[in-house]
């Protein structure tokens, strides 16, 4: 994680994703288990508090979740809780229905204009109000797992240095992909189900294209020729959407795959490291 938050540091977008099967520990890898069993988020936080003190600058967070594929502030008490627009900036640099980006802004041509941005002054400030948002969550009991995200969240960390640079980091701890035989799903539960698997196999296809282009881009240049470059399908659901930004490009990403272990996972474990 380290050298990931010196790409932070030096002004990148860095995104890590906790991947997996339900009940796999996904949530438990991100936010681990109280201050002495401290997950990804925990350790990531710390680590950028530490050096803030020798570079200058601030740090702020927005903090949703994507439920049934609409994004939801978990900033915000459940009593105010409404789904959030996602606006995207076209290529002319104007934003459909609003004129300009928010100061802290989701992505470069992504805009969710009501999400809540918070400065964090201090490590504890940023466990008390994670705490809170974290219990804002949607989570349901499914035979493999008695509180299952029943949601995507995006943690999204915002840097700016005293010498200006901005850097960004999204910590994504991803819904479970789900198998309805396993997890005794209800017809409300199925119906989140085929929300998150349809947006866990949109998020693969633009993984997919990326590293199709990529290798498309290094044979194109071997012969001295022009990439025949594939559209990257962005567009096809709220996750692929809000991570334009953020996948592809200068941008990097670091993919944390749990295995759930049990031969009756088998199949999900090779398609998890396929
Ligand atoms: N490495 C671990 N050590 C101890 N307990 C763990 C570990 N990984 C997971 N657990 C426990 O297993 C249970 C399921 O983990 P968790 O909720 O993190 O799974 P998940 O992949 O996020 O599931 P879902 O996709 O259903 O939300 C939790 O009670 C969690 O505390």
């Amino acid at each position: 994680m380290l050298p990931l938050v010196d790409q932070v540091f030096s002004g990148r977008t860095v995104t890590v994703f906790a991947y997996g099967v339900t009940s796999s520990g996904k949530t438990y890898t991100m936010q681990g288990n109280g201050l002495d069993d401290r997950g990804v988020i925990g350790l990531v936080v710390d680590e950028i508090f530490k050096r803030l003190g020798a570079a200058g600058g601030t740090l702020s967070m927005s903090y949703l979740e994507l439920y049934l594929d609409a994004p939801y502030d978990l900033l915000v008490p459940p009593s105010s809780r409404r789904k959030l627009q996602i606006l995207s900036t076209s290529s002319a640099g104007t934003t459909s229905s609003h004129s300009s980006a928010p100061p802290l802004s989701f992505g470069t041509s992504i805009h969710l204009p009501a999400l809540s941005t918070h400065h964090i002054e201090s490590p504890e400030a940023f466990r008390s109000l994670y705490a809170q948002a974290a219990g804002n969550r949607s989570t349901g009991a499914t035979l493999l797992n008695s509180s299952s995200s029943r949601s995507h969240a995006v943690l999204t960390l915002y840097l700016t240095l005293a010498n200006a640079v901005v850097g960004k980091l999204h910590l994504l701890d991803l819904a479970g992909s789900e198998n309805n035989n396993l997890t005794g799903n209800n017809p409300s539960r199925m119906k989140e189900s085929s929300a998150i698997n349809t947006s866990l196999t949109a998020l693969g296809l633009v993984v997919s294209a990326l590293n199709d282009n990529a290798k498309a881009i290094s044979k194109a240049a071997s012969k001295g020729e022009d990439p025949k470059l594939k559209l990257i399908p962005y567009r096809s659901s709220s996750l692929t959407r809000l991570l334009s930004d953020a996948l592809g490009g200068s941008s990097l990403a670091l993919l944390i795959v749990c295995l759930a272990p049990g031969t009756k996972f088998r199949s999900d474990l090779v398609r998890s490291v396929g």
